[in-house]
């Protein structure tokens, strides 16, 4: 029981789900300044950046509900190989919803994104963004995996998470930190992600997924053999309790699996 992850279903994304990201984002924080005075957190694309701002971007409602971003560490949880002025950039979708919303009396986060000089070669610019989370989370050979203090990911209609898509070679990766895709069935093909077992070793994991186009996809994931195969599943299996998702009445209606109240 206790390595299973939470479900949280809300009747109303802007007033119920927000509020409660908001305080699981912040609570995850405000437990890595403590352990080490710096947040390092990955995010994916797709609907993910405008609902995680919202939240961010709320008032602050006292001592332990403050956002800090002069001390935190924002990476990607997958991107696209795309320069980071196209419009399928990960990097600028997160400016544009997060990022550029940010208030001037605001510090702004330390953002870790691709290096362009890679485009053509998506292996070059996984083993690139690689180093730069060695550089980071100390030298490879003395941390087996990179720990986040958070991953906030999205969940695709097809189960996929990151850009680590269903029965896809990758998911066998057990010693790179960030892997290359050049035949992703999502465009673009070509892309780099973050491993399975670099997921699975965040200290927390957040997964945000709204609307009625998720039903199914969260039935299979939370209710069947197959769907405990698929990425997002195999997230929930590998990381069971460190798991949350946020998800809206829309996307969970049918879901059988026990519904926990709120984070609040
Ligand atoms: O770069 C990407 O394509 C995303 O990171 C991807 O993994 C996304 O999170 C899911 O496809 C869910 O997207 P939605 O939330 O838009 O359904």
């Amino acid at each position: 029981m206790g390595r299973q992850p939470n479900l949280y279903s809300f009747a109303d994304v802007d007033n119920d789900l927000v509020p409660n990201l908001r305080k699981f984002v912040l609570d995850a924080q405000n437990e890595a300044f403590k352990r080490h005075d710096v947040f390092r957190v990955a995010v994916s694309g797709g609907s993910l950046p405008k609902t995680l701002a919202k939240a961010l971007l709320a008032p602050s409602s006292g001592e332990d509900d403050k956002v800090d971003f002069s001390k935190w560490e924002v990476f990607y949880a997958d991107e696209r190989c795309v320069p980071l002025t196209h419009e399928d950039s990960n990097h600028k979708l997160v400016q544009e919803e997060w990022l550029n919303k940010i208030p001037s009396d605001m510090a702004q986060p330390k953002v870790f994104t691709i290096d362009e000089k890679h485009l053509e070669d998506a292996q070059e610019m996984a083993e690139e963004y690689e180093k730069r989370l060695v550089a980071v989370f100390a030298a490879r050979d003395s941390v087996r995996l990179p720990q986040f203090d958070l991953l906030l990911l999205g969940c695709g209609p097809d189960g996929h998470t990151c850009s680590l898509f269903p029965e896809h070679p990758l998911l066998r990766e057990t010693d790179a930190w960030v892997l290359s895709i050049a035949d992703s069935p999502k465009p673009p093909a070509k892309r780099i992600t973050l491993s399975l077992p670099v997921v699975l070793a965040g200290t927390k994991i957040g997964f945000v997924a709204t609307g009625g186009g998720k039903k199914e996809i969260l039935k299979k994931i939370f209710e069947t053999e197959d769907g405990s195969k698929l990425p997002c599943g195999l997230v929930n299996e590998g990381a069971g309790e460190k798991v949350s998702w946020f998800c809206d009445q829309a996307a969970t209606e049918g879901v059988a699996f026990p519904r926990r109240g709120s984070v609040i």
